[in-house]
């Protein structure tokens, strides 16, 4: 009798606490494969969209009852004549490759489809976040990664643009940025407390000081082994977006999972999120209503063994079936 009342209410409480299904803000996903390379140096990671392509990713959401717009991938001139600016690497080629992603992801959002970018190298962000902020004047961005990528020209150890992408996009650092030749179009359109990060563990010291002092909302490694993955979602949503209403950007770079699951990555750091991890913040941020673009960034599937490459790719598949399409049962 106890046992059986005990049994009904937890019943009860679990499927008051089911979603049937994950409501998507939009019905309609539009992708667009971004072979961006010029942001980093190892060589391979234009192939990602390719090989994300290749593992079926569109077939699937497409039977899963999604919508889906292929553009294809974007086209991008390339300048041999790109001289480092104050040590920026590549200033042509990415300054003009993120204007065209720019107006690409902001027409698919205009449409109405979730825009869903294939990488490439996380420099493309610059371009899909400004063009999310062009099309959705209150976005807000979640961050996933084991890096801030929030260098400025100034601070990057590297000249490496796919780690300084945000500096360009954060009103708070405009005055720490120096004039570079092919960037002058980039308006900061996003502010420090519209941003989460989720999963860092390696940052460098210039890094360390901007998280630290522009009141960006930090969520390393530590806090989601301390808080667990839906805690720490919970408190990101919490900080960002209070009252569930505001579009949300996803930006996902691969090397936030741990480099035994996702080996296939220019640079990998230990300590990183499980696979379910990973696709939690896919399925919770989904389940809001409100996810309008999706970043898949920093797969290169020519680094690792042909074993750690299918893994790569398949743990990101998951994400984005698991993230987009209605599979919460
Ligand atoms: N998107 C990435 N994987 N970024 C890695 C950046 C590494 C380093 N912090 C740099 O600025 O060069
Ligand atoms: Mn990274
Ligand atoms: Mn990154």
């Amino acid at each position: 009798m106890f046992i059986s009342s005990l049994f009904s209410g937890i019943t009860k409480y679990f499927v008051s606490q089911t979603r049937s299904l994950v409501r998507l803000s939009k019905d309609k996903v539009g992708v667009i494969g971004v072979p961006s390379c010029k942001g980093q140096s190892a060589g391979g990671v234009q192939h990602g969209p390719k090989a994300l392509r290749q593992a079926g990713i569109i077939d699937k959401l497409t039977q899963l009852g999604v919508e889906v717009y292929d553009y294809g991938d974007l086209v991008f001139e390339q300048f041999d004549d790109d001289t480092p600016i104050l040590g920026l690497k590549n200033p042509k080629n990415i300054g003009l490759a993120a204007k065209k992603i720019s107006d690409q992801v902001s027409r698919v959002i205009k449409d109405d489809q979730i825009a869903l970018t294939l990488g490439g190298d996380h420099s493309l962000s610059i371009g899909t976040i400004h063009g999310h902020a062009a099309a959705e004047k209150n976005m807000c961005l979640v961050w996933v990664d084991a890096h801030a990528d929030i260098n400025t020209p100034l601070t990057s150890p590297s000249g490496n643009v796919h780690g300084m992408a945000l500096s360009f996009l954060v009103k708070e650092l405009k005055e720490y940025i120096p004039q570079i030749p092919h960037f002058e179009w980039i308006k900061p359109c996003i502010s420090a407390k519209d941003i989460a990060y989720i999963g860092l563990r390696d940052l460098d010291p210039g890094e360390l000081w901007i998280v630290r002092n522009m009141g960006i909302s930090c969520f390393t490694m530590h806090e989601v082994d301390r808080y667990g993955i839906d805690m720490v979602l919970r408190m990101s949503m919490q900080a960002i977006n209070p009252h569930g209403d505001r579009p949300i950007h996803l930006s996902f770079d691969v090397d936030s999972l741990d480099p035994r699951i996702s080996a296939a990555t220019g640079t990998p750091v230990p300590g990183g999120l499980s696979v379910r991890e990973g696709i939690y913040i896919a399925e919770e941020l989904a389940a809001t209503g409100k996810l309008t673009a999706v970043d898949l960034v920093e797969v290169n599937p020519l680094l690792g063994t042909k074993e750690e490459r299918d893994l790569t790719v398949y743990a990101v598949y998951m994400f984005i079936i698991s993230g987009l399409s209605l599979c919460v049962i």
